[in-house]
């Protein structure tokens, strides 16, 4: 549904010059929900912005839906525009304007005659579960209800795609938590391809179906999450489960274990301790849930060098356990 080719984007301001994308590629399928989080300045807005052309890249092509935006200009690209909703950090609702008004805005501009609008502004409402504050103005409602309206105006064109900038920052974990099960079920029920970006690891654990990870203008890890979870060495799943920096005694082993779904009913510990009449460790960890299913990460101990260890480190994997040695 977003298929991004090899874009570029330097900006030059005050005789400096910063690349904020280095050749990025990113797919993204009908339906998924993508994160992409990255520090401060990694080019995550740039990246967003260029899929709607809020930002022309330098370099490379930008397909949404089969359009290639890029070649598209004037009433072509406005309409391809249309079919790409957004939503922002601090909302940018209309203060003069009530609910309905913000919502039925983008719909005045494409000349939608207004019993048909009246209509569909109450039907996104009823959406978002804002019908009762269909009068009230933006500074009457919660930082929640606020998101909940930019969502319904997004939504208003009847968009394919919806991109997402930093759309929970501003908002406490309880309304964080509402307005992603909001997106999930928008996601789900209406087939909503989403594309977000974050600096909360809460919310790729929560929502996202696929992920990246950029890093000076450059994605450096892509794939499903529970793909990348399982991948020794992946800044994800870090991210998702810290730990903190190991401490390996003389003749000890650790290993970071990491367990998904099926494998997290496996007693693992136990039929290691078992088999090979050791005692196992457990250091520290956490089970959690990402998206609807359990992950953990689990760092254990075990007795001998990790060269003594090779048949239980072996064991281990062979259950399908991921397992990253600490040195
Ligand atoms: N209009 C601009 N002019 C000059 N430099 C810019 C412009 N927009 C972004 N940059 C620079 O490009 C780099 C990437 O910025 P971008 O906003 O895409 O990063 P980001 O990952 O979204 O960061 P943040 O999370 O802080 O929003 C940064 O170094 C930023 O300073």
């Amino acid at each position: 549904m977003i298929k991004l080719d090899d874009l570029t984007k330097v900006y030059r301001a005050r005789g400096r010059t910063v690349t904020a994308l280095d050749g990025v590629s990113l797919d993204v399928a009908e339906g998924e929900i993508h994160g992409v989080i990255g520090r401060s300045g990694a080019g995550k807005s740039t990246l967003l912005r260029s899929v709607n052309v809020l930002e022309r890249p330098d370099t490379g092509r930008v397909f949404v839906d089969g359009a290639d935006l890029l070649a598209l200009r004037g009433d072509d690209l406005r309409k391809a525009r249309q079919r790409i909703g957004m939503i922002h950090q601090h909302f940018g609702l209309l203060g003069s304007r009530d609910v309905t008004g913000n919502v039925a805005f983008p719909l005045e501009v494409t000349g939608v005659p207004r019993r048909e609008r009246l209509r569909r502004v109450a039907e996104l409402l009823e959406l978002v579960g804002l019908t009762e504050h269909a009068r009230a103005h933006p500074a009457q409602l919660s930082g929640g209800q606020k998101q909940r309206v930019g969502i319904a105006r997004a939504l208003a064109a009847d968009p394919k795609v919806l991109l997402s900038d930093e759309a929970t920052s501003a908002l406490d974990p309880e309304t964080t938590d509402s307005v992603l099960d909001l997106l999930r079920d928008l996601n789900r029920d209406l087939g909503l391809t989403i594309l977000l970006i974050t600096h909360e690891m809460g919310v790729v654990k929560k929502i996202c179906d696929s992920a990246s990870i950029m890093r000076d203008g450059a994605i450096v890890e892509t794939g499903p999450v529970l793909d990348l979870l399982a991948s020794p060495g992946s800044e994800l799943a870090r991210g998702l489960f810290p730990l903190p920096a190991p401490t390996v005694r003389p003749d000890t082993t650790v290993l970071d274990v990491t367990f998904i779904g099926d494998d997290a009913s496996t007693p693992f510990i136990s039929s290691l301790a078992r088999t090979y009449s050791i005692d196992v460790n457990v250091l520290g960890g956490a089970i959690e849930e990402v998206g609807d299913t359990r992950v953990g990460r689990l760092r254990i101990e075990l007795p001998g060098t990790p060269e003594l260890n090779a048949p239980q480190i072996a064991h281990l994997r062979e259950s399908g356990l991921t397992l990253e040695i600490a040195a």
